[in-house]
């Protein structure tokens, strides 16, 4: 690796696509400045379309700057050959096809082609930096695998082994987290930051999984369907209120102290659970997606008290059993329908438009109450 420093920095850069054929230049992102360091792990986040891809491949120069620079290490990055860049650089984009019929090592051993010169043959040092950019990234033991027969989370180790194998100082990655589960996700992501600390690696990183960005980032570029690039530390951009400023929805709103995106809530009414966790946390987590709002203490339109047999629920001066969890929330999701057409005068109430078959008229178009809960319900009231 070399000692150098100064990582990525944008000056009034333009990025997006030039005229052509007949068509109009389009600028998707204009005026950026801002600065990517040595040991950090920057992550780019923003809504579809923002431009995040454009701007990585700006980065990394797969597509020149409107207006504006890119300096690598102090360098436009329009003034390095394409051989000094790839030794400088390393880039990770999404695609998921590979060169059939390599292994895993060979798939990592293209990361030295800059190195090892016209005949391509890698020498004893190349093969140790293959072996050595595959354990980093964890993935030796991928090592002899048909690269195409790897599952995706295997295969992203792969390229990242692949990257490393470069042996860049810097990293440009576009979306290294889709297709992975839960786990492979916090995976390559705590190995991106690692390899960032340990090797003061440059590492840029776009994402749509933002709650680990969030969790994981030293740095964060916040792009917002407005055109702006907002920098910071994941704290600094939720304080300010960046990040709710570019992903709150009708539906879904930040929440800076969880640092997670919640139901905007609607007031399908109060809830309020009498159980210890984690009963209480899953129960008003459940009943958040139906706008249900959790209360700690004092009255609430809805109680609920987990018993032995289940559960049971007070709602409007009834009570109603349920045996689990899922019939419980059945039935307050419907309720929270039936709430929301009375509060929106449902047209087959107000215009006399009930369907037929539909008695009462009130209920969500296309979908039939859950009965569970009422049936136990009227069950119970006939044991009482
Ligand atoms: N080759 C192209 N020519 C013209 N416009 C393009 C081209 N590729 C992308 N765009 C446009 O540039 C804008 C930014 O696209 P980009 O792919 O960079 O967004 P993104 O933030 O990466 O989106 P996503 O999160 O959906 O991947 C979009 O309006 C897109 O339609």
């Amino acid at each position: 690796m070399t000692g150098r420093t100064t990582g990525f920095a944008l000056h009034d850069l333009a990025v997006g696509y030039p005229a052509r054929r007949g068509r109009p230049e389009h600028r998707v992102l204009t005026g950026l400045n801002a600065a990517a360091a040595p040991g950090d792990l920057t992550v780019l986040i923003g809504p579809n379309g923002a431009g995040k891809s454009t701007l990585l491949r700006t980065l990394t120069g797969l597509q020149p700057p409107l207006a504006g620079t890119v300096l690598l290490d102090g360098t436009d990055i329009r003034a390095l050959t394409a051989a000094e860049r790839a030794r400088r650089l390393a880039v990770v984009l999404t695609e998921r096809d590979l060169p059939p019929l390599l292994t895993a090592w060979e798939v990592a051993g293209l990361g030295r082609y800059q190195h090892t010169g016209f005949t391509g043959r890698l020498t004893e040092a190349d093969e140790a930096a293959v072996a050595w950019a595959l354990e980093s990234a964890g993935a030796l033991h991928l090592a002899d695998r048909q690269a195409t027969e790897l599952s995706d989370g295997e295969r992203q180790r792969v390229m990242v082994a692949r990257a490393l194998a470069q042996e860049p100082t810097a990293i440009v990655l576009d979306e290294p987290t889709a297709f992975l589960d839960v786990g492979s996700r916090v995976t390559v992501m705590g190995l991106l930051r690692r390899l960032a600390r340990e090797r003061s690696l440059t590492v840029i990183a776009s994402t749509h999984d933002l709650e680990l960005a969030l969790r994981i980032a030293d740095h964060v570029w916040l792009i917002g369907s407005d055109g702006r690039l907002r920098t910071g530390t994941p704290e600094r951009l939720t304080i300010d209120g960046s990040l709710s400023a570019v992903f709150d929805g009708d539906d879904l709103a930040f929440d800076p102290a969880a640092g997670v995106f919640v139901p905007r809530p609607r007031a399908t009414g109060t809830v309020r659970v009498t159980a210890g966790d984690p009963h209480r946390y899953l129960l008003e987590r459940a009943l958040a997606r139906y706008s249900w709002r959790a209360v700690a203490s004092g009255p609430a339109d809805l109680e609920i008290t987990v018993t032995e047999g289940g559960y049971l629920a007070e709602h409007r001066g009834e009570r109603h059993r349920f045996p689990d969890i899922e019939a419980l929330t059945a039935w307050a999701r419907d309720r929270a329908r039936q709430g929301a057409a009375d509060r929106e005068g449902e047209p087959c109430r107000r215009g006399g438009h009930a369907r037929q078959g539909a008695p009462g008229g009130h209920r969500a178009p296309g979908r039939e109450p859950d009965r569970r809960g009422e049936q136990i319900h009227e069950t119970a009231r006939r044991g009482r």
